[in-house]
């Protein structure tokens, strides 16, 4: 295995849900009115589509061993991540032993500064450096969970994302996660529906089902106060994502004026470890959610993880499919894991980055058990009716 090289790294898109799951036709509660920076333009407020959410689509980036294994994996990226690879980062990876996974991050990591750092760029490198992990796993022929140390739990479980947290409780999972509908662009009314949507949550669902509101960095500081006040009386477990990501002096002024036992999250927007480390050192939440299809991929979410573990934060990865799910099962600090629910009326259990990926595994009453994640890589398949284009090539 530690002789394999990389033959070649391929890299292509597709549009329509996968790995760019916001890219869904009328009707899905994903693009229903969510609160967004972009609220504050009333005709880009009823769907997150009119500003451009899903223009990237879906980059897969497959790496090929000299013994023709091919490993893959997939994110946000479309065809501005195909160039990125094929035209810049491809000089990294061809060639290199398998195993190589630190030399050739920080390669593509280094050489990508000068206009990478986080968004697309990071999205990008996380996809060959998940590749190069599910690559790694196929030629031992191991889960990725065990090539990270294995699992120190039996099972995951699950709190779920979507507009539905009522049927999510019937569903088996912990808790639910609401997007947030109405930002202070609609004023006090957008505030009271906000929060009468939460008190009819709370009673369809009792006082112990965990509700959570994700904000997706749509808010301001005061109303996120007043917003995180008001919700303790229906017992919001956190207050995800309130502020734009660059804005770490607000989290951290907003997490102080908590009310007791509420929760700050935030993360899924950030990247690499120094991203990490701001936000841990200036205080600005209790729970990290890394993305990993968009942080940095395994490699850096294993130093973003350790760094949390230090600060005594929870590591709860933004929902990722089995990139995430491998993951959490191998670390003490990431005790429960995201599922968005993609069905369009969040009323099944789907598999997260449908129809992309084949064998993708889905919670049964709201678990999954280690065993559902036995099979070598990443365990999942390319789905072969999924038209793939390769726009570039080098
Ligand atoms: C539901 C949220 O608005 C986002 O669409 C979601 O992808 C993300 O913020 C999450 O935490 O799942
Ligand atoms: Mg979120």
């Amino acid at each position: 295995m530690t002789s394999q090289t990389i033959r070649q790294v391929r890299a292509y898109t597709l549009r329509g849900g996968g790995a760019d799951y916001h890219d869904q036709s009328d009707g899905h509660w994903i693009d229903d009115h969510i609160s967004t920076p972009m609220s504050k333009y009333p005709e880009y407020r009823q769907s997150r589509r009119s500003f451009g959410i899903n223009v990237l689509g879906t980059l897969v980036v497959e790496v090929e061993a000299s013994d023709g294994t091919v490993g893959f994996a997939v994110t946000t990226g479309g065809e501005p991540g195909a160039f990125i690879v094929e035209k810049h980062l491809a000089r990294f990876i061809e060639g290199a032993r398998v195993t190589d996974v630190e030399k050739i991050w920080d390669q593509m990591y280094q050489s990508t500064l000068y206009y990478g750092r986080k968004g697309i760029v990071l999205n990008t490198l996380s996809a060959v450096d998940l590749a190069l992990w599910d690559l790694m796993g196929k030629l031992r022929e191991e889960p990725v969970h065990q090539l990270l140390g294995g699992a120190v739990r039996n099972e995951l479980q699950f709190y779920a994302t979507g507009a539905r947290p009522d049927l999510a409780k019937q569903m088996g999972f912990i808790g639910g996660k609401l997007p947030l509908q109405h930002g202070p662009a609609e004023g006090e009314e957008g505030l009271r529906r906000n929060l009468e949507k939460l008190a009819h949550m709370r009673e369809q669902v009792g006082p112990d089902f965990w509700l959570m509101y994700d904000c997706w960095m749509s808010l301001d500081l005061n109303y996120a106060t007043r917003l995180a006040h008001a919700a303790a009386d229906f017992r919001l477990k956190w207050i995800e994502e309130a502020l734009p990501p660059d804005d770490y002096w607000g989290y951290a002024a907003l997490r102080k004026n908590m009310p007791a036992g509420m929760m700050v999250s935030t993360g899924e927007h950030e990247a690499t470890r120094w991203g990490f480390r701001l936000l841990l050192e200036m205080g600005c939440c209790d729970i990290i959610q890394p993305d990993v299809n968009w942080c940095g991929g395994l490699t850096e979410l294993v130093k973003i993880s350790a760094l949390a573990d230090a600060h005594g934060a929870l590591v709860v990865p933004h929902g990722s499919s089995v990139y995430s799910y491998h993951f959490v099962i191998t670390r003490h600090n990431s005790p429960f894991a995201e599922f968005l629910m993609m069905a369009p009326k969040a009323d099944e259990v789907v598999p997260s980055f449908n129809p992309l990926l084949l064998d993708e595994p889905i919670p049964q009453q709201g678990r999954m058990s280690v065993n559902q994640l036995d099979k070598p890589g990443f365990g999942v398949r390319l789905n072969p009716e999924c038209m793939l284009e390769r726009p570039y090539s080098h």
